[in-house]
């Protein structure tokens, strides 16, 4: 069995961030170990979104844990704090693992107000750089292309190249349920081709944790050997049904759902 770790938050709501990672790894027969960088938690009143830094010295302690591990990927989502930011880039340069996944969580559905201290240079210098593949949707591709922002599949590739010229090997920018066409777009880019994966938006106001659920699944395909156009049109599949078959949470939120069936739905 393949162990794949998971840097990123911990979303208390139980729908994205490190929670939507395990239920996906699962589902793919593959083991999630974890190092958590954030909590999220929310406002049971009005679902006001808190986050808390993981103090530098647990989050290292964590990373440490991994070294003894034999990782055939590592997934970056959600990281808060620029020295917890500095210890993950120090650990990606001595650990030994597979393929590199950076989600890079800036843009989510939820609003949640980062740590402005990591600058995008220095994010996207020091590790966007060394990520075999990245999985922006288009708001956070526009914060990392500084563009205004992103309508359309040209603009998708413009910001795709932009991407690549970062060092990043494979970029994959999506629409989600953004665009006006009823089309949910995701647009793969690996330097030399584009290729365009598209099927329709399911109306449903319920998608939290599709963003963290699509791109554990590309890595979860990607450490079977796969290649990255198979697993990104693989995972599009599992992610959409993990939208059909999204639950309500309460009165504010729905997430997506990773398993084969659910019995209720409120
Ligand atoms: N309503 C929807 N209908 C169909 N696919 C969706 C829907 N919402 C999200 N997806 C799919 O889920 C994946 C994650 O996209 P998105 O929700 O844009 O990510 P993020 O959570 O990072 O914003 C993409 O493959 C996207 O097409
Ligand atoms: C810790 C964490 N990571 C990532 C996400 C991104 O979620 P999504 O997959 O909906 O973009 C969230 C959303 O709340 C989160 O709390």
């Amino acid at each position: 069995m393949k162990k794949i770790l998971s840097i990123g938050g911990s979303d208390t709501s139980g729908g994205g961030g490190i929670e939507a990672d395990i239920k996906t790894f699962e589902r793919y027969d593959e083991f999630n170990v974890v190092a958590i960088e954030n909590i999220v938690t929310m406002n049971p009143n009005n679902w006001q979104v808190a986050q808390y830094s993981m103090p530098t010295e647990i989050f290292s302690a964590q990373l440490q844990t991994t070294l003894s591990i034999p990782l055939a990927g590592i997934k970056v989502g959600m990281i808060s704090d620029i020295n917890n930011f500095n210890i993950l880039i120090d650990y990606l340069e001595t650990a030994n693992f597979g393929w590199l996944l950076v989600d890079p969580v800036m843009a989510t559905k939820l609003t949640i107000a980062h740590d402005k201290t990591i600058d995008l240079t220095t994010y996207k210098k020091k590790l966007l750089s060394k990520a075999d593949i990245v999985t922006p949707n288009v708001l956070e591709a526009a914060l990392l292309t500084d563009v205004q922002s992103i309508n359309s599949v040209s603009e998708m590739k413009e910001a795709a190249k932009k991407i690549y010229d970062y060092g990043v090997k494979n970029v994959v920018i999506k629409s989600g349920n953004r665009f006006a066409d009823g089309l949910a777009t995701d647009l793969l880019y690996d330097g030399t081709n584009f290729e365009v994966f598209q099927n329709e938006i399911i109306k449903t106001d319920y998608n939290h944790g599709a963003g963290c659920t699509f791109s554990a699944a590309i890595l979860a395909n990607m450490v079977k050997n796969k290649s990255i156009s198979a697993s990104v049109k693989e995972a599009k599949e599992f992610t959409f049904q993990a939208v059909a078959n999204a639950i309500q949470l309460n009165q504010f939120v729905g997430h997506v759902w990773q398993g084969d069936n659910h019995y209720e739905t409120t």
